[in-house]
């Protein structure tokens, strides 16, 4: 029986009905990191009527997402997950049980398997080409280098999961009534997602104010899940019509393709529909990642230098950079890590809730507590971090820390059985896309703009991208016939 008198960890006193929302502003992260460093390591929480503990340790992530992940392994039921990925059935959104367990597995086994991603290689090849190709176009004038990205990486997963790029063509959308999109638009329903899956939705901590939807996201989350509705069924009918058509010759493609035929399989929960956080989770988060490398490294132009005189003596000028490259690029790696430190893509990685009553460090914590782990504390802990707000890829050199959450001082894809399934493709995404630009092109910012101008806020949400997207000039570095890809 749970005693009267709970020890709860220490925090900022709370209000009546809205606890302690008001010291959480536009940047949760940021406000969350503040308020740490007043009460410490472990600190409790009230947002609106819900119990929230905040781990920003080592020690305490470790807890959380190892010692006691049975515990803290299942998430809470929010707007998002509600409305924008079918009633929980997500591996983001599901809580832990049999339906996530399926799910993960078979994007684990299946999706991201070593023999998956070598057998996917050529697409990741052909998708880089094209992005070389379009920044080469742009010749020399200034262009969104996050536009360009995240068409590869979209490319790159729509490929993988759904068989062919959706943004070639005008895809269907709308549930029911069917209207065609662009690429453009697509890519917006992506972000819209992406986005939404982050916010902070009052009503998800305040139940009852859930139905006035004051910030309006709910009434948006539907919009784009009926967007998606129309799109997935569409790439299901395509798929299911290839399927038909071939009868007993039909070889499995791709990630829908996998789970059509599992759907045959009457024992098996895992829904059809449900791969829009693969597509907005995949693209966005890599895409992110290196448009904050040129950012810091257009700011600090001394590690141009060091990066590209690695690229000339490793692989030369007379060829581009293959995945097989990248473990002889020491320092391409390191400037991808340091990124990922200083503006990681899940700052309070991804709420998770507990499922039992718990003791941590001597605190109790309750069951149905809402937990946060602050990587971007502990990414900025100057316990664990000279110079912890500089950006200095040399610290992953002296120290080679890995990015699969085995070292619970960084943690850019989180830890434990929750971890980022999407990991391997999002990390070579990044690697690779890195190494090759820097050895390709030449940075330079445009106009009259120096880099004391350079921006580095970040956008609203539970997420980190740019507040504003990076505008760039790229000058070709290599001999022009390279070029010709
Ligand atoms: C640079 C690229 C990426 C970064 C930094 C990143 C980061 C993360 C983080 C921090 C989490 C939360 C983990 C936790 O709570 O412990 C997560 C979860 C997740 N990521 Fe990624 N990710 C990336 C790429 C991808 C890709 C390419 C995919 C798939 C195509 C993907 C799919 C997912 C999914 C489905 C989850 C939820 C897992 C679950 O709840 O079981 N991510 N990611």
């Amino acid at each position: 029986r749970r005693p009267t008198k709970l020890n709860l960890p220490p925090g900022p006193k709370p209000y009546p009905i809205i606890g302690n929302l008001n010291l959480i502003g536009p940047l949760p992260h940021r406000s969350i990191h503040e308020l740490t460093r007043k009460h410490g390591e472990i600190m409790h929480l009230k947002f609106g009527s819900i119990d929230v503990v905040v781990g920003s340790s080592v020690e305490i992530a470790k807890f959380f997402l190892k010692t006691m992940d049975t515990n803290f392994i299942c998430r809470p039921k929010t707007a998002a997950g509600k409305y924008t990925t079918y009633n929980y059935a997500d591996i983001t959104w599901s809580p832990y049980g049999h339906y996530w367990r399926q799910a993960r597995k078979l994007c684990v086994m299946e999706l991201f398997s070593a023999k998956r991603m070598e057998s996917f290689e050529y697409i990741r090849v052909e998708e880089m080409k094209s992005l070389l190709m379009e920044v080469r176009r742009t010749s020399g004038e200034g262009f969104v280098l996050k536009d360009l990205l995240s068409t590869m990486s979209l490319n790159v997963i729509s490929r993988m999961v759904l068989g062919k790029s959706y943004l070639d063509e005008s895809v269907v959308a709308g549930g029911g009534r069917r209207t065609v999109v662009s690429g453009k638009e697509f890519k917006e329903m992506l972000d819209e997602l992406f986005l939404l899956n982050g916010v902070f939705n009052v009503g998800d901590w305040i139940p009852w104010m859930g139905f006035m939807d004051l910030q309006g996201y709910v009434k948006r989350m539907k919009v784009v899940s009926k967007k998606f509705d129309g799109f997935l069924e569409h790439v299901l009918e395509e798929h299911d019509g290839r399927r038909r058509a071939e009868g007993e010759g039909f070889v499995v493609a791709d990630m829908v393709d996998l789970l059509l035929q599992l759907a045959d399989d009457p024992t098996l929960e895992v829904k059809l529909e449900r791969n829009g956080d693969l597509l907005a989770g995949g693209t966005e988060s890599s895409t992110m990642t290196v448009e904050w490398a040129i950012t810091e490294l257009l700011r600090k132009p001394e590690i141009f230098e060091k990066a590209t005189e690695e690229l000339d003596r490793v692989i030369g000028r007379d060829r581009w950079i293959k995945e097989k490259d990248i473990s002889d690029l020491p320092y391409i790696k390191a400037i991808a890590k340091e990124a990922m430190r200083l503006h990681p893509v899940a700052p309070l990685l991804t709420l998770r809730r507990t499922r039992g009553d718990c003791t941590v460090a001597g605190y109790d914590i309750p069951k149905d507590t809402r937990v946060i782990v602050s990587a971007w504390t502990i990414g900025r802990d100057p316990r664990l971090w000279d110079n912890p707000l500089e950006f200095c890829p040399e610290r992953f050199i002296e120290n080679e820390i890995d990015v699969k959450g085995t070292n619970f001082k960084f943690l850019p894809f989180g830890a434990g059985r929750r971890m980022c399934p999407g990991y391997s493709l999002g990390i070579k995404t990044v690697e690779s896309s890195l190494a090759n630009l820097l050895h390709g092109f030449k940075w330079k910012l445009p106009g009259q703009m120096t880099r004391l101008d350079i921006d580095i806020e970040e956008r609203y949400g539970l997420s980190t991208p740019k507040k504003n997207p990076l505008v760039t000039v790229a000058h070709p570095r290599l001999p022009l016939e390279m070029y010709s890809l």
